[in-house]
């Protein structure tokens, strides 16, 4: 059992069976004076009731491939900047990749892999009695991971960006795009955010869901 219980449904194939359209799209400009002047973009029909944002960064040329991040909410890395995972350095390493060339990122209401933050947390406590991050799930009663990226095929098709250049590790949000009718036409590996705090949960991803990783042999983090 590994991926299980998305709220979607069972994944089609081809165009997402159910479209969205732009609600508002509001200018902002990220991190202070000089920052790059971005566009928070919300949708009418999503197929899940989270609230999915896109933030669309300057340059963005959806005719061609644009380079897109499908980031996985993580308030406790995202916001509160823990270090028990690699979430907010990854978030802000794409808002400074995607904002230098343009592009987009989907902040994607998915806590948790999906199962919530509450259910998070509890895993965390699971994880220091020395479980796995994905064994930690299983004992609580849940899959390895919850998330359902048709929402962001969906997100995608509304923005016109059914051509994309994808910065992931992540071989199951490639695959999950491709099936609701986004052609992936590259994928680009995120940097190794490898720290003493995250090292084990870096390992995990890799060996058991296959991230594409690089990591330093066990110990040398
Ligand atoms: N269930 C669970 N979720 C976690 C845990 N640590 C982080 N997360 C969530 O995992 C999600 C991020 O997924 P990751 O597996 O780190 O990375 P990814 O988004 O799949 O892959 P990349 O695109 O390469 O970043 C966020 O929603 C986090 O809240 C954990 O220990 N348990
Ligand atoms: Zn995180």
């Amino acid at each position: 059992m590994s991926r299980s219980s998305r709220p979607g449904g069972p994944a089609g194939a081809g165009t997402p069976s159910r479209s969205a359209a732009v609600r508002a799209s509001v200018p902002v400009t990220l991190d202070g004076p000089g920052g790059p002047a971005a566009r928070l973009v919300t949708f009418n029909g999503l197929p899940d009731p989270g609230e999915h944002l896109a933030c669309l960064l300057p340059g963005v040329r959806p005719a061609g491939a644009p380079l897109v991040r499908l980031h996985s909410e993580c308030l406790t890395g995202d916001v509160l900047g823990s270090t028990r995972c690699d979430c907010g350095p990854q978030l802000a390493e794409a808002l400074g990749r995607i904002g230098a060339e343009g592009g987009a990122v989907l902040y994607l209401r998915q806590e948790g892999r999906g199962i919530g933050l509450y259910p998070k947390l509890d895993a965390y406590l699971l994880q220091d009695g020395g479980v796995d991050t994905f064994d930690a799930n299983r004992l609580l009663g849940y899959g390895d991971d919850h998330r359902d990226y048709r929402v962001a095929a969906v997100m995608l098709h509304a923005l016109g960006m059914t051509r994309v250049r994808l910065l992931t590790n992540n071989p199951d949000k490639v695959r999950q795009l491709r099936e609701h009718g986004i052609d992936v036409v590259e994928v680009l590996p995120t940097a190794v955010h490898l720290t003493t705090h995250n090292a084990r949960y870096l390992a995990a991803k890799a060996v058991r869901a296959g991230h594409h990783l690089p990591l330093p042999p066990e110990g040398t983090a």
